[in-house]
């Protein structure tokens, strides 16, 4: 699997194709990368020319011809010079098309893990993707560097060796060996020499270095994993430190850290192998084209100095062109796992897709009213919580679910918001309203108290008077000063706090349709008392359909839907409003 085959290579232009292929960038990126390609030529041209000038150089020195040796002296600087421009404006070009394309990846994944709450079905289906945050941003950003300074460092090898191949090529003419009293010329000698030897060293290579393609892709995850757990930590730390739970979320860690260390012991390990083969490698390229070119300094005094020097670059860039491999194994194995990670992570997201489309057969269509049709609610394993519901709410109509803990009231809203994947049916509610779902657990986004109030919906056309006087009727006047400040409010409100909150905020949004799921099963019955008369009197235009455990919810609400945890249901209507609390339902 870990090979550098045609899967890879498909997986590869799979990421890579949206972008080269259809984005609005497309030209613009296209443009830039080939003025790198340009630069990349351009640099290979001055490296020619440089590997010229040795032989000239060389020999004015061997010749003590100072004149000559001070004119080459500045033809070098000139190349020089060019080389250093060329060298940086590549760099700053590479750097900049990384960026972009780093961008553009972003916001396509962003694209596709949020809509359709597929990030939220990942998780329901129990996907085994691990860290998707960690994909979208350390991932995206490993890959588009790795890619371009791979592809363009393979196409950088292949200019040099076009242009060295045919220089080396030429002066392997003047090598002649010795062999038995007569002198023998093997056309293309050095070329043949360089060949063998990268070859030789690329396989060795391959072998060696191969284990660390799997070693490199567990590493991420393992680390992945274990900043996951110390995630948690941090967001239930209340949870924890009230349990008690340290020696045990500690003994978790280590267990975690124990896979981040043992296999990186495999890493050093390995890496330690490829290394004493790599720089080996390294250091005997200095030294073998000059054993290969003795014979003819030495025994036939065919080159001079200089021609030795030319030949000993000349080959070096052959050779480095060819064991481009060699040189950048490691990264072509972090490079092979980065892709992997990122197929694996848009395979779940298409599997997911998939499940979804043949799993979800609710169909939502425009209605007058909250209109369910023969709707039915199952769990991933088949079982259904909800069989064939039928029911109908109108405008400032309020119905409360009830049922037994466990029994799908909350799956149930969770089907009517149209993000349970398991079921069918139909569900009709105006497309023009936008409906609001409270969940028992309010999400309190990162950012100002404002921002909060007006999430998820961003604007509202209320001015601070009016939201500080919403925050003082759902009895959070404390926080009438702050609307400006910047918490970590899920960590700073107690849990009733952000009930009351997401009562503000419903106050705020003005929802036609809103859905409670037990939004306020934190706060103490009198204070769930007051909010509900308060929302009812604030909103008398929205219908409200809540799921809740006590009975003194039922004093709101016009009919209870009563769930059986089997399938089966009763809905019943409910007296008329009754402060006294002593209801008596009546079955429909
Ligand atoms: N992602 C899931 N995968 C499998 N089963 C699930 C999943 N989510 C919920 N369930 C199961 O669905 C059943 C109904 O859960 P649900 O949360 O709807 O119950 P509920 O009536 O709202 O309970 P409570 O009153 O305790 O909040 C439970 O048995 C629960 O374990």
């Amino acid at each position: 699997m870990k090979q550098f085959n045609g899967a890879f290579f498909r997986d590869l232009w799979r990421i890579s194709k949206p972008y080269w292929w259809h984005s609005e960038e497309r030209w613009s990126a296209r443009g830039v990368f080939a003025l790198i390609i340009l630069l990349n030529l351009f640099m290979v041209f001055i490296s020619y020319r440089i590997t010229q000038w040795y032989a000239v150089f060389w020999n004015a020195l061997q010749h003590f011809a100072v004149d000559a040796a001070w004119h080459q002296m500045l033809i070098f600087l000139l190349l020089a010079a060019s080389y250093v421009a060329a060298g940086v404006s590549q760099v700053f070009f590479t750097q900049m098309l990384e960026i972009r394309w780093r961008r553009w990846l972003t916001r396509h994944y962003l694209d596709n893990w949020l809509s359709k709450s597929t990030f939220y079905h990942m998780q329901v289906l129990g996907d085994g993707t691990d860290n998707p945050d960690q994909r979208i941003s350390e991932d995206l950003a490993s890959f588009t560097n790795q890619t371009l300074n791979i592809i363009i460092g393979l196409l950088s090898s292949v200019t040099t060796l076009a242009a060295f191949v045919f220089m080396l090529w030429e002066l392997s003419a003047m090598i002649t060996i010795p062999w038995n009293g007569s002198l023998y010329t093997i056309p293309g000698y050095l070329v043949w020499a360089a060949l063998i030897y990268a070859v030789f060293g690329t396989i060795l290579t391959a072998l060696i270095g191969r284990p660390l393609i799997k070693l490199n892709f567990n590493q991420e995850r393992y680390q992945a994993d274990f900043r996951f757990s110390m995630m948690r930590l941090r967001e239930n730390s209340e949870s924890v430190a009230l349990y008690g739970g340290e020696s045990e979320e500690r003994h978790h860690f280590l267990q975690r850290f124990a896979s981040v260390y043992a296999n990186y012991w495999r890493i050093i390990w390995r890496s330690m192998r490829l290394n004493w083969w790599v720089s080996g490698y390294g250091q005997a390229a200095i030294i073998f084209p000059i054993i290969v070119s003795m014979p003819a300094y030495f025994v036939n005094k065919a080159i001079g100095i200089g021609g030795l020097q030319q030949i000993a670059s000349a080959f070096a860039q052959v050779q480095g062109a060819l064991s481009f491999i060699v040189s950048s194994y490691s990264s072509l194995a972090n490079w092979h796992a980065v892709v992997d990670r990122l197929r694996y992570f848009e395979q779940s997201m298409e599997e997911v897709r998939v499940i979804r489309e043949t799993h979800y057969q609710i169909e939502c269509r425009d209605a007058p009213c909250l209109q369910v049709r023969h709707l039915n609610v199952r769990l991933p394993d088949g079982r259904e919580l909800v069989h064939d519901l039928n029911l109908d709410v109108q405008r400032r109509e309020r119905l409360l679910i009830m049922g037994p803990s466990g029994g799908g009231k909350s799956t149930l809203i969770r089907g009517l918001a149209g993000i349970w994947p398991f079921g069918d049916g139909e569900i009709g509610l105006p497309k023009a309203d936008r409906p609001l779902f409270l969940p028992q657990k309010p999400y309190l986004p990162l950012g100002t108290l404002r921002e909060v109030l007006v999430y998820p919906f961003g604007v509202t056309d209320l001015d601070d008077r009016r939201l500080q006087q919403i925050l003082g009727l759902v009895g959070m006047s404390g926080l009438q000063d702050k609307l400006e400040d910047s918490r970590l409010w899920s960590h700073v409100l107690s849990l009733g706090e952000q009930q009351r909150l997401a009562f503000a905020r419903v106050l705020v949004q003005k929802p036609r349709w809103l859905f409670l799921d037990e939004a306020s099963s934190a706060l103490d019955e009198p204070a769930e008392c007051q909010l509900y008369q308060l929302l009812i009197e604030a909103l008398p235009e929205t219908a409200m359909i809540s799921v809740g455990h006590r009975s003194s919810l039922l004093r709101y609400h016009q009919r209870c839907l009563r769930l059986q945890g089997n399938g089966a249901w009763v809905l019943e209507s409910l007296p008329e409003q009754d402060s006294s609390g002593g209801l008596q339902p009546a079955p429909v």
